[in-house]
């Protein structure tokens, strides 16, 4: 299946419930206007993106402004490879889907004055608890009441991230994938505080995004990671124990089990430092589950500045961009 699913992507009938997805998001009454992604990085560009091109105001914020000028070179180029497949024989119209999206992203190195007009936050910062709920405590304090905060988070637990702020009624996570042009999926996550009405709009604006949603309770890894992150450090053990090389380990899962990219391919393509906070997180918090037992390849290319495709390096070698 996950091998045709980019397949599918070409048929007509995909590309024009791409297309209907566009223009019904463009064309419905949205609550939420306002976006502010906060980490401009892999996912937070990614996550800016499919609200800009679906017509909202997006403002990305990150700590550095080359992050901030990369993430919108980034969105830029993603923006014309779809611009291509959605207006193929009309340049104008793409040109202007492109010129019009643009037009909606804007860069800041302040999270509170970003926050003012917000109506909804969503977190891509580093896969640190202490962290996120330090900048959600920050944000709690300025951010305008109605506005509802969503953490990226892989693994972390969206309760304890909500915690450090006094609106856990308008408090959720919004998992998205990677690359997030693309993957058609969003988990939404409830805690039990999660009232209806930020449940309800949070589902809405993931429809109005184009994205397929699906709910999951406050769980380690929610339903993808729960399942793909002790998968991708099975394939390390493996390896470790010299049972197979990384290359034939991915051709195996490719050919063998119809999966887009193996598992080393996919490692190095989230980030081994994000695939590590992720699976020491859960080994310090599970310490008797055998899945969540750290893997120590993962932990010396980290060490190593290897960090995946993003750095040049990880378990392959990239050209760097
Ligand atoms: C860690 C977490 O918390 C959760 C996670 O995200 S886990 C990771 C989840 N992600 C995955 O599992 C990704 C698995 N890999 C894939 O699905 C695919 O390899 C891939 C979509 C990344 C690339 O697909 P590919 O066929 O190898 O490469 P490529 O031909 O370049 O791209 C396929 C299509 O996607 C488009 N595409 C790829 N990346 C894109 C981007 N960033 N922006 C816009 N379009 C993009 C391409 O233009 C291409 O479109 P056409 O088929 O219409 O030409
Ligand atoms: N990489 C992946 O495939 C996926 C990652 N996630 C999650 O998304 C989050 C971000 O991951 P990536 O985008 O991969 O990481 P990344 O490392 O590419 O980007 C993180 C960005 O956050 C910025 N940042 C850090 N602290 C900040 C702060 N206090 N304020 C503002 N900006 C700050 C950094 O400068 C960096 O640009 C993590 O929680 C991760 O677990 C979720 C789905 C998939």
């Amino acid at each position: 299946m996950a091998v045709t699913r980019m397949g599918l992507l070409r048929t007509p009938y995909m590309m024009a419930s791409f297309r209907r997805n566009l223009i019904t998001s463009n064309s419905t009454q949205m609550a939420i206007k306002n976006v502010v992604v906060i980490g401009g990085g892999l996912m937070g560009s990614g996550i800016a993106q499919v609200a800009a091109q679906n017509g909202q105001n997006v403002t990305i914020v990150d700590l550095d402004q080359k992050v901030l000028d990369k993430a919108k070179n980034s969105i830029n180029i993603s923006l014309q490879r779809i611009a291509k497949k959605l207006f193929k024989d009309d340049s104008v119209k793409a040109e202007k889907f492109l010129s019009d999206s643009m037009a909606h992203v804007t860069l800041s190195t302040n999270p509170e004055q970003a926050v003012n007009q917000s109506d909804l936050v969503v977190e891509a910062i580093v896969e640190k608890l202490n962290i996120k709920q330090k900048l959600f405590q920050t944000l709690d304090a300025v951010a305008p009441t109605h506005t509802v905060f969503a953490s990226n988070t892989s693994s972390l637990p969206i309760g304890e991230i909500a915690q450090s702020t006094n609106r856990k009624d308008r408090f959720v996570g919004l998992h998205f994938f990677n690359p997030v042009p693309v993957m058609k999926l969003l988990e939404v996550i409830r805690i039990p505080e999660t009232s209806d009405d930020t449940y309800n709009l949070v589902m809405e604006w993931g429809k109005s995004i184009g994205k397929q949603t699906v709910t999951c309770k406050d769980t380690p890894g929610f339903i993808v990671n729960r399942l793909l992150v002790p998968y991708m450090m099975e394939a390390v053990r493996l390896l470790e124990r010299g049972d197979a090389t990384a290359r034939d380990i991915d051709t195996a899962m490719k050919l063998g089990a119809g999966y887009p990219m193996g598992p080393f391919e996919l490692l190095d393509y989230v980030g081994l430092d994000t695939s590590k906070f992720i699976i020491e997180g859960w080994a310090e918090k599970f310490p008797e589950n055998p899945l969540f037992k750290p893997v120590p390849t993962l932990n010396r290319l980290v060490e190593e500045g290897k960090l995946g495709m993003k750095t040049g390096e990880g378990f392959y070698k990239y050209q760097k961009k």
